[in-house]
């Protein structure tokens, strides 16, 4: 038996569409555009290729991107100043920060100073809040891509079984809470939990969000379970030649393929359901800020 290879790429690509009719439409009708600025702080190659392709996707919908690229050694309050005028910005609705950033500046604070209703990475302790307790939020754009998949997958949640391997605040915390939401009886692992691959094996969801590639294994998975992989980890490729490499998930792709019902691959999965999701939430917190019904199909 093979699994259904879920197809991210194209169901972003999906979602996208969606973002990009409804921002033509808030445009014909309320002469409103929404507006997504990202901070880079420092040269880091692979942050500079992530925050080209968000600025580029989301000129594609039909929204403003405003980059604003700092030094590496940027002063703290050179950047909180910066943050501290977007907030302000009626233009702005939505604000990241790309993560990491320089050891002399600390990402909670970063964080604690963006105003909640512009947090479109879902990391503000508020948000975190208002999820947990069942209110509305900014949810983080990777889980809520997640949700999505498995929404499209499965229809219902409601009753399975589920296992979020990964407890991180980014992936694995807000994970488990919409998975809760849609009625799912879930499960937190992480690295410590005692016979990880026993309790893997319990779920009609497996997320895997833990950072390690291909820690977990093929036979850990239930025969027909949905597998959701958020791991990108980039390994050596010797096979391919001298000095390459290539993208594994968190998940042993080959041989779980042959035992799920269906899982998402890497790359090609979660990653660009990730960045839809910023978009999706950027146009969010744009509805929200003019009072305007939140958008169809593209929140939690
Ligand atoms: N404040 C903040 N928020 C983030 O959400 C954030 C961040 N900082 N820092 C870096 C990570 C990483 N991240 C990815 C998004 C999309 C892909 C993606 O689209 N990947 C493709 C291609 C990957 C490739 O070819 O390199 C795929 O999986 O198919 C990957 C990684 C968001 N991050």
């Amino acid at each position: 038996m093979s699994a259904t290879i879920i197809d991210g790429k194209a169901f972003a690509a999906k979602v996208r569409g969606q973002i990009a009719e409804q921002v033509a439409r808030l445009k014909a009708e309320k002469g409103l555009t929404p507006g997504l600025a990202v901070i880079l702080v420092g040269e880091d190659p692979a942050s500079q290729v992530y925050v080209r392709n968000k600025g580029k996707q989301t000129v594609e919908v039909g929204m403003n991107s405003f980059e604003h690229k700092l030094p590496a050694d940027v002063p703290a309050d050179e950047l909180y100043a910066l943050i501290d005028k977007l907030n302000a910005d009626p233009a702005v609705h939505g604000i990241l920060c790309q993560f990491p950033v320089p050891p002399h500046l600390s990402e909670t604070e970063i964080v604690a100073r963006i105003d909640p209703a512009k947090d479109v990475d879902g990391l503000h302790v508020v948000n975190a809040g208002l999820l947990a307790s069942g209110q509305k939020a900014m949810v983080s754009c990777t889980p809520l891509g997640c949700l999505m998949l498995l929404r499209d997958q499965l229809g219902s949640l409601s009753g399975l079984n589920a296992v979020v391997v990964g407890r991180s605040n980014l992936v694995g915390k807000p994970m488990a809470q919409l998975l809760l939401r849609d009625s799912c009886t879930v499960t937190i692992a992480h690295s410590r939990t005692k016979d990880l691959p026993e309790v893997c094996r319990r779920a009609d969801i497996l997320v895997a969000a833990v950072g390690r590639p291909e820690m977990i294994k093929g036979d850990w998975v239930k025969p027909g379970a949905t597998v959701i992989d958020v791991g990108i980890n980039r390994i050596d490729a010797p096979e391919r030649g001298e000095g390459k490499t290539r993208l594994v998930g968190d998940v042993e792709f080959g041989a779980a393929s042959e035992v799920a019902g269906a899982i998402t691959p890497v790359p090609g999965g979660v990653g660009p359901m990730t960045i839809a999701c910023l978009l999706a939430n950027t146009l969010t917190a744009c509805c929200r800020a003019n009072g305007l019904p939140e958008p169809e199909g593209l929140t939690a």
